[in-house]
């Protein structure tokens, strides 16, 4: 039985997603160094904000498939270390996107209106009214500094309250941020003109200390700043300055540059600056939504089924995941069967997406088929995840080209792969949404479902041949399950499928190639 470790935190609705697949131990105060020592007995960690899922300890991680975050940010798992060992890394884009928005909104008007020193006052026995003066958000200009899932929310709430709205994000178009009522402007305009700037943006390295002692200069003496993205997107130093000399009226902050927060000039600040613990996803609402989201993916990983928020498998977006489903195991299968066929080391892999599947969307099918031609070589060691740079390190080049009009079935793929020992193809398509068959071998039209032990021949269009190979098969005690020939004219060249019960022995092939009229022979296990 699979083994999961949950290392954070994570709602019970989760826990009982991953107990129907697997023994589940949940240990939520390992030091790293503890977590190096056992990581080694799981299949699968999942975790929040609190693990930080170093190259240590994915190097440990032997038997790891899958690192699941139970939320956004993968900014504390080294994804392209877990991407090398072929772990796929998945998370929960938008089961926190409302909690998270809404702890934003919380943080301006809290700040705006002093409410935590207010009511620490109150509860220490005072009445005091004059400091507590605050600021309204109405007609104010909030500048939201990433317009993605949260910033939009963002945006739609603080409209309500009639701010007037502006944006900085390099990857949104003018229309989208129209559509939300949002001004697209350059950074520096943005913190010159605004009264609140909310950050939502990932922490990169193109955005650490993006805001900083210059950004600070620029803004207003009245702006206030909240940061439920990332700690390091501002400087923290810098801002505690800024802060200190009134250069900025104050910020709320719910993530730091290291959590937990420890020593920090932003703690003997006063009313100007609100801190809470890294609370933005915490609400039972989205404690919910990320656990069974992401401990779902977990499930399917672990049953072998891919997964629908992958953060390092290009393209699997849960819509486009849905309509490819059924194709993925023809990819694979297909490119499975002409890696076998073309033996030795494959250099150019050809992928052609036909029919329906002429689209971008159908990308991650290069992978599947890649993964498949792959097989032979890793076994389970190739994925969805390390398929391309396993490619890569192979030096197999791989083209992807599509053709709308072949219209034979819905959709279909040619799959063509040259290597040491010549060029080889094979078709297939879905019969019926979900029954692969194969419908072209070397451009010789056929159409047979493929089968745990295969034979093809190349041979001559003769009569006997079909005989003569049919009593070696039998003296080696190999039973024929089914036979299909292909051929372009007849008494022409030929191509023969047989599915067979057994396995072919070794040495059978040689006998094969004898027979006057078969030309090459390959076998081939599905
Ligand atoms: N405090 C908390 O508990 C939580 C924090 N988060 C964090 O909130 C942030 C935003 O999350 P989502 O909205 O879900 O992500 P998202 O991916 O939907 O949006 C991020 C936006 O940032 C933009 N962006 C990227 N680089 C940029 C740059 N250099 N300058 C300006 N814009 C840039 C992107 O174009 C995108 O529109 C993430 O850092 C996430 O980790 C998310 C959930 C809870
Ligand atoms: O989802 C995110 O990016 C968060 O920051 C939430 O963190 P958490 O799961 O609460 O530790």
């Amino acid at each position: 039985m699979s083994k999961i470790l949950v290392s954070d935190p994570i709602d019970q609705a989760g826990i009982d997603i991953l107990s129907q697949v697997a023994a589940v131990d949940v240990k939520t105060t390992l030091k790293p160094e503890e977590l190096i020592e056992i990581i080694g007995e799981y299949d699968a960690l999942m975790i929040r904000s609190g693990t930080r899922v170093t190259q240590e300890i994915i190097e440990a991680g032997t038997q790891l498939k899958i690192i699941g975050r139970a939320g956004v940010g993968v900014d504390n798992v080294d994804v392209p270390a877990a991407t090398r060992k072929g772990i796929v890394v998945v998370n929960s884009p938008e089961g926190n996107t409302i909690a998270a928005a809404e702890h934003a909104i919380a943080m301006m008007l809290s700040m705006s209106r002093h409410i935590p020193d207010a009511n620490a006052s109150v509860k220490r026995g005072e009445w005091d009214r004059k400091t507590f003066v605050g600021a309204e958000v109405y007609k104010k200009t909030l500048g939201v500094v990433g317009l993605g899932k949260i910033g939009s929310h963002v945006a739609n709430v603080a409209k309500a309250m009639g701010m007037k709205l502006l944006a900085f994000d390099p990857f949104i178009s003018r229309e989208r941020a129209e559509q939300l009522g949002c001004q697209l402007v350059d950074l520096d305009l943005l913190v010159q003109q605004s009264d609140y700037i909310t950050l939502h943006i990932p922490k990169t390295p193109e955005t650490t200390h993006l805001i900083n002692a210059e950004m600070l200069a620029k803004m207003k003496p009245t702006t206030r700043i909240i940061n439920c993205a990332r700690g390091g997107i501002i400087d923290e130093q810098a801002l505690a300055v800024a802060i200190q000399q009134g250069q900025i009226a104050g910020a709320a902050l719910d993530v730091y540059e290291s959590e937990p927060l420890k020593d920090s000039p932003l703690k003997s600040l006063g009313k100007e600056i609100i801190l809470t613990p890294h609370l933005g996803a915490s609400t039972t609402e989205a404690q919910v939504n990320v656990a069974i989201d992401v401990a779902e993916q977990i499930r399917d990983v672990l049953l072998g089924l891919p997964a629908r928020s992958a953060v390092n498998i290009p393209g699997l977006s849960p819509d486009v995941l849905q309509e490819l489903k059924p194709y993925m195991q023809l990819a694979e299968t297909l490119g499975n069967l002409v890696g076998q066929l073309a033996g030795g080391r494959v250099e150019l892999f050809n992928v052609r997406l036909q029919g329906e599947l002429a689209t971008n969307k159908s990308q991650p099918l290069v992978i599947a088929a890649l993964k498949g031609l792959l097989y032979q070589a890793l076994r389970e060691r190739v994925n969805y995840v390390n398929a391309n740079i396993e490619a890569k390190e192979r030096g197999i080049r791989v083209i992807e080209t599509r053709d709308a009009s072949v219209r034979d079935y819905a959709g279909s793929l040619h799959l063509e792969a040259t290597g040491t020992l010549g060029t080889h193809s094979v078709t297939g398509a879905l019969l019926g949404e979900k029954e692969i068959h194969l419908t072209d071998i070397d451009g010789f039209p056929i159409n047979v479902p493929p089968n745990k032990h295969m034979l093809f021949t190349l041979h001559r269009d003769m009569p006997g041949i079909i005989g003569k190979l049919g009593s070696i098969l039998g003296s080696f005690n190999v039973n024929i399950a089914s036979m299909q020939v292909g051929r372009k004219i007849v008494r022409g060249d030929a191509v023969m499928a047989l599915s067979l019960d057994d396995p072919l022995p070794d040495g059978i092939l040689s006998e094969i190639t004898k027979v006057p009229g078969i030309r090459d022979a390959y076998t081939v296990t599905l």
